[in-house]
């Protein structure tokens, strides 16, 4: 028996840091929406209890430290379950980006193997359980555009974004989100504003959306890399709508309405950088 899952990016449309707890995470206020650009999963059944993961990409381990073999073992220890599965990963997501692949990857082991292994659990169990492996993971459970809060695990859905362009660029650097967020002096730290992305998106108000993206880790990851900083100033040479970093990066996203001016936008940073895309906003929860 196989299982074939599909496993999206995000970006954040806005990523806002409160303040350190005590157990060494942050508290982070964050709306996520999932992209079209995406990891393919295959989930093979195997009698024996064994798990196996592979992929062809050189940056992604195929061993235990793999994100998609952590869920398949917290999901066989945590529900007791005898079966073994063999995972493979058509990766097309960059990796260390800040478009969550690893966690997407787990989500969607998550998912695929409730249905393969027969378990018929609800959703939000998996998303409760996926926050075991990554604050990122209890979102791409669900995918879809959400008000993330906590370290990331608490996820409230909200309207989707209005459709349009998103070109995503990643320098060719990996960015570690530990480092950034033990780097981030949060005193010095830009916020930004929240509630008034969510209205935004409440009310589908593109400009609106435009004018709030905001990240407080895009100052520090810029601080690090340059690359960050040059790729945000040719989107908005470019004339995108609005252009932020997704998570700790160093991946930059631009947000565009027309399409000839996204496509140009693509075209310039072609040059430039190796790793760069043109996909849509998914928006809606493709998974219910
Ligand atoms: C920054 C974000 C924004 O969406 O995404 P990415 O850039 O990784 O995609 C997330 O907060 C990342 O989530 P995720 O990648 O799942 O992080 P985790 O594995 O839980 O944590 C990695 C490390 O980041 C730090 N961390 C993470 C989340 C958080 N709220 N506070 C933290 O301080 C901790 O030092 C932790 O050890
Ligand atoms: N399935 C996976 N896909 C990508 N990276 C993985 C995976 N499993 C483990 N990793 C490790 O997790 C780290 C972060 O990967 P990723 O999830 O792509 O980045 P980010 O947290 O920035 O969104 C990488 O350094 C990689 O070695």
């Amino acid at each position: 028996m196989q299982i074939l899952e599909k496993a999206p990016a995000k970006i954040n449309l806005s990523l806002d840091v409160l303040h350190k707890r005590d157990d060494g995470y942050h508290e982070v206020e964050m709306i996520m929406t999932t992209v079209d650009l995406a990891d393919r999963l295959e989930l093979n059944l195997l009698e024996k209890g064994t798990i196996k993961v592979e992929s062809e990409n050189r940056f992604v381990p195929n061993d235990e430290r793999n994100l998609a073999y952590r869920a398949a073992k917290l999901m066989k220890d945590h529900y007791g379950v005898s079966l073994g599965v063999r995972i493979f990963i058509e990766k097309n997501i960059p990796v260390a980006a800040g478009l969550a692949g690893g966690s997407s990857d787990a989500a969607a082991v998550l998912r695929g193997l409730n249905k393969l292994w027969g378990l018929n659990r609800s959703l939000d169990e998996l998303a409760t359980l996926g926050a075991k492996i990554g604050s990122d993971v209890s979102f791409c459970v669900y995918g879809g555009t959400a008000h993330a809060t906590g370290r990331g695990e608490k996820v409230e859905q909200l309207p989707a974004p209005p459709p349009c362009w998103v070109v995503l660029a990643k320098p060719s650097i990996g960015v570690s989100t530990q480092t950034v967020y033990q780097s981030l002096e949060l005193e010095k730290a830009h916020h930004p504003n929240t509630k008034a992305m969510i209205e935004a998106l409440r009310k589908e108000d593109f400009a609106e959306i435009c004018t709030n993206v905001g990240n407080t880790l895009e100052g520090v990851t810029m601080n690090l890399h340059e690359e960050v900083g040059q790729i945000k100033e040719q989107m908005n040479q470019g004339g995108a709508d609005a252009v932020l970093m997704s998570g700790s990066g160093p991946t930059v996203f631009g947000l565009v309405e027309q399409d000839a001016r996204a496509q140009r936008i693509y075209n310039s940073l072609k040059g430039f950088c190796e790793e760069v895309y043109i996909v849509r906003m998914l928006g809606y929860r493709e998974i219910t």
